[in-house]
C-alpha cells in the first residue's frame, strides 16, 4: 500500500488516481497525525510526502514527520514532494533519510518512475532487527502504557530527541532513564536537570558552566551540564518552566552542538541525545507565544504521553505488589500477603499524585501497619488521614521519613525501649530496628 499525505485535496486525489490506475493500493490522508496513525499501524510499503503545508511554511512540520517515519519504519520509503524553488528542503531531507524527491507539479511518467524505483530497491531489505529492550522497574501492563513503551523501544536506539509528557508522579523520569539504558549511549552518562529550579539568572552558569571570576560569586571553575553529560543523555526535566530568554541559549546549543563556559569565549563541542519532560500543555504554550516553537520542533522529534494512574486502573493491582515487595526487601522482611478486598480498595481512589501517591500510600500503611496480611481497612485507615492535598503527596521522601522515625520513636517509648518487643510491634527484625535507629539517629537508650 503507497501512504499519499498531502493537505491540498485536489492532489490527493489526482495522485490517488493516478497511481491507483497504475495498480496501487492507496490510502491518503491530509496531515501528520493521520499520517503516523497510518505508519504506526499498517506499515506502508511507500510514502509520498508533501513537505510544504499551509500551516507551517517553513517545511519543518514536514522534515520533523519525515524523520518520525523513518524512526518507526527505518526501511520504508520516503518520497518527498516540493514546490519548486524549496529544493534546499528536499536536500535535507534526503539526508534525514528520504529516498528521493519530485518537485511540483509533477509529470506523470516521472512520478510513476520514482515509485517503481523506491519499491523495488525497498524489496531487497527484508525487516528491521529488532532489539531486546530492557523496561527492568517499570511495572504495569496496561494497554495505553504499553504504547508509550512500544515508541521509546523503537526510538531508543536512535539519537532523537523524545519529549515525554504527563502528569506529576506518573513515571516521566523512569521513561527517560529507560531510552537511555536502552540506547548506544548507555554507558556514558546520564544527566538530569530540573529547570523548574534553575533560576533564569543562574541558567547559563549551571548548563554551560563558568570560569573563576567570570562574574561576582565564582569563586572556582565550574563544569555545566551539558559538559558533564557529553557523549551520553541529558535530561531536562520540566522545559516547560523555561523562560524565553533561556529557551533561545539552550535552542542554540541543540542547533549548533557548541557553547560555550561563561568566562571563555572558545565554543566546545558537545555530543548529547536530548530527553526532555512536562507537565504543561507545550502546544498552548506555543499557541499562546509563551514557547517557542522552533525549540518545540527541536526536542519533540518524538513525543510519548504517559497516563494518569487513574485511567490504567488495571495496573494499580501490579504496582501495589511491586511497591510491598520492593519495601519488604529493604527491610528485609518477608513478604507480606494483600488480600483483593484491599487491592479492589486501592484501585478505587483517585490519585492526584499518581504513582508517586500510591507507592506512598502502600509503605505508609506497611511501616504503620507491622503484620503480615492486609486488607482494606488497614489501608482506608492511613489513607484517610492522609493529606489530599496533591502538593503535599508530592514530597514523598521526607514525609515518608519523617512518618518512619516518628513511628519508630512512639513503638520504642511505648515498650519502655526493649528492642525485641520494639522490633517485633513494628513487624520488623530486631537488626533492622538497629539499622534504622542509626539512620534516623535515635539513641539507643534514654
Ligand atoms: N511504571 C512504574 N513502575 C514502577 N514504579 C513507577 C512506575 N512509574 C513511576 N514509578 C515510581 O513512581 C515515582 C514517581 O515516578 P517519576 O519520578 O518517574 O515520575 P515523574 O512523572 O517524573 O514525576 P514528576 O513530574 O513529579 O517529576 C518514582 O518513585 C518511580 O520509581
Amino acid at each position: 500500500m503507497i501512504l499519499v499525505v498531502d493537505d491540498d485535496n485536489a492532489i490527493r486525489l489526482s495522485l490517488k488516481m493516478l497511481l491507483q490506475r497504475a495498480g496501487y493500493e492507496v490510502v491518503s490522508v491530509a496531515g501528520p497525525v493521520e499520517a503516523m496513525d497510518v505508519v504506526r499501524s499498517t506499515a506502508p510499503q511507500l510514502v509520498l510526502l508533501d513537505m510544504n503545508f499551509s500551516r507551517a511554511t517553513s517545511g519543518d512540520e514536514g522534515l520533523t514527520l519525515l524523520k518520525q517515519m523513518k524512526i518507526f519504519r527505518p526501511d520504508m520509503p520516503v518520497i518527498l514532494m516540493t514546490a519548486w524553488g524549496s529544493i534546499p528542503l528536499a536536500v535535507e531531507g534526503i539526508h534525514a533519510g528520504a529516498f528521493d524527491f519530485i518537485t511540483k507539479p509533477w509529470d506523470n511518467r516521472n512520478v510513476l518512475e520514482h515509485v517503481k524505483a523506491a519499491l523495488d530497491i525497498a524489496g531487497h531489505n527484508d525487516g528491521v532487527v529488532t532489539k531486546e529492550f530492557d523496561r527492568s522497574g517499570i511495572i504495569g501492563d496496561s494497554p495505553s502504557l504499553n504504547k508509550v513503551l512500544d515508541t521509546i523501544r523503537r526510538v531508543a536506539r536512535t539519537d532523537a530527541s523524545v519529549l515525554i509528557m504527563g502528569e506529576n508522579g506518573t513515571g516521566k523520569e523512569l521513561i527517560a532513564e529507560a531510552i537511555h539504558r536502552n540506547s548506544l549511549r548507555a554507558g556514558k552518562p546520564f544527566v538530569k536537570v530540573n529547570l523548574g529550579g534553575i533560576s533564569q539568572s543562574l541558567f547559563e552558569s549551571e548548563m554551560f558552566g563558568h570560569k573563576k571570576g567570570a562574574f561576582t560569586g565564582a569563586v572556582a571553575d565550574r563544569t555545566g551540564r551539558f559538559a558533564l553529560a557529553d557523549g551520553g543523555t541529558i535530561f531536562l526535566d520540566e522545559i516547560g518552566d523555561l523562560d524565553l530568554g533561556s529557551q533561545v541559549k539552550l535552542l542554540r546549543v541543540l542547533q549548533e552542538h557548541t557553547f560555550e563556559v561563561l568566562g571563555d569565549s572558545r565554543p566546545r563541542k558537545v555530543d548529547i541525545r536530548v530527553v526532555c519532560a512536562t507537565n504543561a500543555d507545550l502546544n498552548k504554550m506555543v499557541a499562546d507565544r509563551t514557547f517557542r516553537e522552533d525549540l518545540f520542533y527541536r526536542i519533540n522529534l518524538i513525543t510519548a504521553v504517559l497516563p494518569a494512574l487513574r485511567e490504567r486502573p488495571e495496573d494499580i493491582p501490579l504496582l501495589v505488589r511491586h511497591f510491598a515487595d520492593e519495601y519488604c526487601r529493604s527491610c528485609r522482611l518477608p513478604k507480606v500477603e494483600i488480600t483483593s478486598g484491599a487491592m479492589a480498595y486501592l484501585a478505587s481512589l483517585p490519585y492526584p499524585g499518581n504513582i508517586r501517591e500510591l507507592k506512598n500510600i502502600v509503605e505508609r500503611t506497611l511501616i504503620v501497619g507491622g503484620t503480615d496480611v492486609y486488607d482494606r481497612r488497614h489501608f482506608e485507615e492511613l489513607y484517610l488521614q492522609l493529606p489530599h492535598d496533591p502538593a503535599v503527596q508530592l514530597q514523598s521522601s521526607e514525609k515518608l521519613e519523617d512518618v518512619e522515625r516518628r513511628t519508630i520513636m512512639n513503638m520504642l517509648v511505648k515498650h519502655n525501649y526493649n528492642m525485641s518487643r520494639t522490633a517485633a510491634a513494628l513487624g520488623i527484625s530486631r537488626q533492622t530496628l538497629y539499622r534504622r535507629m542509626d539512620k534516623f539517629g535515635i539513641d539507643y537508650e534514654v
